[in-house]
């Protein structure tokens, strides 16, 4: 393969000790800053070649794409159960379809009402820091974050309210979760028989069954609604919740003939959804966590969001003060450089995986990669590459305020066909909710130099237990 090889490692097992001792990115950065921005290494008895070169990374998530497939039997394996066949896992015609289906919704129509959906969640939130106060109570901020973007997503995609949100499909949706991160690192966990091994599988047939019957009946009722449209509105449920906006569910519905209306779209239909809310609200929620960390440490920067964020919102906002136009929302500038800075420094998904479907050559020839490679998308080592960014671990909006970055340099959403369909909403809801809460509370993170720690193994990257505790004043 004509590249840089990692020293050492046992036979057949490869680098497996090494990796897991330290976050295995971190380590993977390290190799790349002694071997360069290609190299490989051994994975029981398997080839990675792990790439951290822009112009490589267009020929593997663009102009070469065709010969990557994404590697369901190893990095999404733990979470097959929540993705199924939905767009993040889905290849070839699926894929295709799917994303030409859902790809308007998601970057222009569903966007005029995340504002006031983000607006109502952290109205919820800042209620609830109200109450801790001056209290000097610390509060654990990176499980509030979860739990908003949880509410936000549920709210855009299914209209839930944020009690069934918090209350019935977080106490579904979050077991599994929880077993599918405790699978990536102890795979036995998915074949031994053991209550864990019981509950998980019930988990995932309670939510199905859950999402299932949300879909069969907004789908009956939007027949109802398009042969009578003065029909008068059945009782409130989650087929039909009180306020029902036009949700992303309703969009996906609305592209469905009658014709292929069955129990293999409703499937898919509901992989999607599950797709959309799993990758949807921990990466947001890992980001808001790190910018919100950086705001602590820097009251400068604290300072230069509320003061965005006053003329934006109105220097006196508050819960009742309506959200201005979206262009306006386009001047929290230097609010978004803040999120996309946390999106390089801590590289919330550090790694995305691939494997070869054929053998295929990158950059013009000098790398001939066999088929069945698995191949490493090493986004934290692109990030923290010094000749991209200096001073790669000094957190700096304002890199993010000049014209750029350059193409492939900055990937937290990859890019290319397959970058990620919710990129826009998540910076658009987390924008909101960072200016509101720097205008409105100072924050302390306590732990000392302990908070700004990342958690060794978790993806999204969140910091190490107990988590980011701060005390709001
Ligand atoms: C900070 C927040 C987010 C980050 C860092 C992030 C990151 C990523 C990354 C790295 C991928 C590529 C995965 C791969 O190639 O294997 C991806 C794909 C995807 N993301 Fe996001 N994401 C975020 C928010 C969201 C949100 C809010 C949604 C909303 C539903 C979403 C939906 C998706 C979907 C559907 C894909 C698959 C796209 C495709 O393959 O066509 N993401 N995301």
């Amino acid at each position: 393969m004509n590249m840089p090889v990692v020293p050492g490692g046992l036979l057949f097992f490869g680098q497996v000790l090494e990796l897991i001792r330290l976050p295995p990115w971190d380590l993977m950065v390290q190799w790349m800053e002694r071997l360069g921005p290609i190299y490989r290494f051994t994975l029981f008895g398997e080839s990675c070649v792990v790439v951290a070169d822009p112009r490589l990374l267009r020929e593997v998530l663009q102009t070469s794409m065709k010969a990557f497939q994404k590697d369901l039997g190893f990095t999404y394996k733990p979470f097959m159960p929540l993705l199924g066949t939905g767009l993040v896992t889905s290849e070839g015609q699926l894929w295709y379809t799917q994303r030409a289906m859902v790809s308007s919704v998601f970057r222009i129509e569903i966007l005029e009402i995340i504002p006031d959906i983000a607006k109502r969640a952290v109205e919820r939130l800042c209620t609830k820091l109200e109450s801790v106060r001056n209290t000097g109570q610390a509060v654990e901020i990176g499980e509030m974050f979860r739990h908003l973007t949880l509410q936000v997503i549920a709210e855009a995609v299914l209209s839930l309210s944020p009690e069934e949100s918090d209350q019935t499909f977080a106490r579904m949706y979050l077991p599994i979760v929880t077993e599918g991160n405790r699978r990536t690192w102890y795979p036995h966990r998915a074949y031994l028989p053991t209550p864990a091994f019981w509950a998980f599988r019930k988990d995932v047939k309670v939510l199905n069954d859950y999402i299932t019957s949300i879909i069969e009946k907004r789908w009956q009722l939007r027949q109802c609604e398009a042969k009578e449209p003065s029909h008068p509105p059945p009782p409130a449920s989650a087929a039909s919740p009180p306020h029902r906006q036009h949700d992303i569910l309703d969009r996906i519905l609305g592209g469905v003939h009658p014709k292929t209306w069955g129990s293999a779209t409703v499937r898919q239909i509901r992989d999607e959804i599950k797709t959309f809310i799993l990758a949807g609200h921990e990466t947001s929620a890992s980001m808001l966590t790190w910018a919100l960390y950086e705001a602590t440490q820097s009251q400068g920067v604290a300072d230069r969001v509320a003061a965005e964020a006053a003329v934006v919102f109105g220097p006196d906002a508050s819960a009742t003060t309506p959200l201005p136009a979206a262009d306006k929302l386009g001047s929290l500038i230097y609010t978004q450089c803040c999120l996309k800075e946390a999106l390089r420094k801590y590289s919330v998904v550090p790694i995305v995986t691939r494997e070869t479907v054929r053998e295929v050559s990158l950059g013009s020839g000098r790398y001939l990669i066999p088929k069945g490679t698995r191949m490493m998308i090493l986004i934290q080592g692109v990030h923290h590459r010094k000749d991209l960014w200096p001073s790669p671990l000094t957190y700096l909006p304002e890199r993010f305020l000049k014209e750029g970055p350059e193409p492939f340099t900055f990937l937290p959403f990859i890019d290319g066909p397959r970058n990620c369909l919710g990129q826009h909403l998540a910076l658009l809801e987390t924008k909101i909710v960072l200016a509101t809460l720097l205008q409105r509370f100072r924050f302390e993170a306590i732990g000392g130099e302990r908070a700004g720690r990342k958690h060794p193994s978790m993806v999204p990257v969140i910091p190490d237990d107990p988590g980011l505790m701060v005390v709001v004043r």
